[in-house]
């Protein structure tokens, strides 16, 4: 089963638009939602969620369809953000108050051992929480009402590595249980290294791949070599290209094919996230 199917999703801005999306986010792995500023990741999240309405299209999150059971889904899914759901003047005990009543399963101890944990006074008010601290309260409520599903709109971008290394493990200590799914969106390419199982790719507005890491780590590839080699139509097999004085570095999602273009005449590397996004969102324009 799928955690989230997203079928021919719309948004149309007047300057931007989220282009009939559909996407598949399977149960029981970790995805990565990545892509340069901009490219709609938030949009595509705040309508899976509700919070922004679709021109079209449909999701459906856990199996039930979105906004119809909306409710159902609430109580089953973890929403971790800095866009903050609660009310500023509310103290985090008061907010919890509120909130509990709301999950059937809701465990008051463990709330409680994540705000010692996270180092989160209850009697603060949520008015005064900076970034960091909204994404440690909104991850200690989604841990405390076992979410079998975490959705994460850049969790990790107000963090200090001390925390956003803690908060990684633990995601994988919520992974151990295999019905378990998580995505989340960031730029901050590092953390997915370590942790996703998939990667889905947005690029203005449109969905470049959705696809298992270690699949686009092996079919994408970074090709250096001396600017001779490159013709006309050579340079059509890269997706992005950077030249300098010494020579050029470029990215291409054929491996297999580049090997056997370019044999030994030039250096053959396995790309990083960030060069995978590097090279996809600048590429329009060297080839323009
Ligand atoms: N309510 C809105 N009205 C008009 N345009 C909007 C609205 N919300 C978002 N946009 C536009 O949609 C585009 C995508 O924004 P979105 O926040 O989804 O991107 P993002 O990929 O999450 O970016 P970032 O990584 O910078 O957070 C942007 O050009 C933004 O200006």
């Amino acid at each position: 089963m799928n955690a989230i199917e997203i079928r021919n999703l719309t948004k149309a801005y007047p300057l931007f638009t989220v282009d009939d999306v559909s996407l598949d986010v399977r149960q029981g792995y970790i995805t990565g939602l990545i892509g340069p500023n901009g490219v709609g990741k938030s949009t595509l999240i705040k309508m899976m969620l509700g919070i922004v309405r679709p021109d079209s299209g449909s999701v459906k999150i856990l199996g039930c369809e979105m906004p119809k059971q909306e409710i159902a889904i609430k109580q089953r899914i973890g929403i971790v953000s800095d866009d903050c759901f609660y009310y500023e003047h509310l103290t985090i005990h008061d907010t919890k108050k509120l909130v509990a009543p709301f999950y059937d399963k809701w465990n008051d101890s463990k709330f409680k051992g994540y705000l010692d944990q996270f180092e989160l006074s209850p009697k603060k008010k949520i008015g005064d929480l900076s970034k960091g601290m909204k994404i440690k309260l909104a991850l200690a409520v989604a841990l405390s009402h076992e979410a079998e599903l975490l959705i994460m709109d850049e969790p990790t971008s107000g963090l200090d590595p001390v925390f956003r290394r803690e908060m990684l493990d633990l995601l994988a200590d919520m992974m151990q249980n295999e019905r378990n799914s998580i995505i989340f969106s960031t730029h901050i390419t590092t953390d997915l290294d370590r942790i996703a199982d998939y990667i889905t790719f947005i690029n203005r507005g449109k969905i470049v791949f959705n696809e298992a890491k270690e699949d686009v780590l092996e079919r994408y590839a970074l090709i250096k070599g001396d600017m001779e080699l490159l013709d006309s139509d050579i340079r059509k097999e890269f997706i992005g290209i950077r030249e300098t004085a010494v020579g050029f570095e470029g990215l291409v999602d054929n491996r297999h094919k580049a090997a056997q273009l370019f044999g030994n005449h030039a250096v053959l590397e396995t790309p990083s996230l960030e060069d995978i996004m590097y090279f996809t969102a600048k590429g329009g324009r060297v080839h323009a």
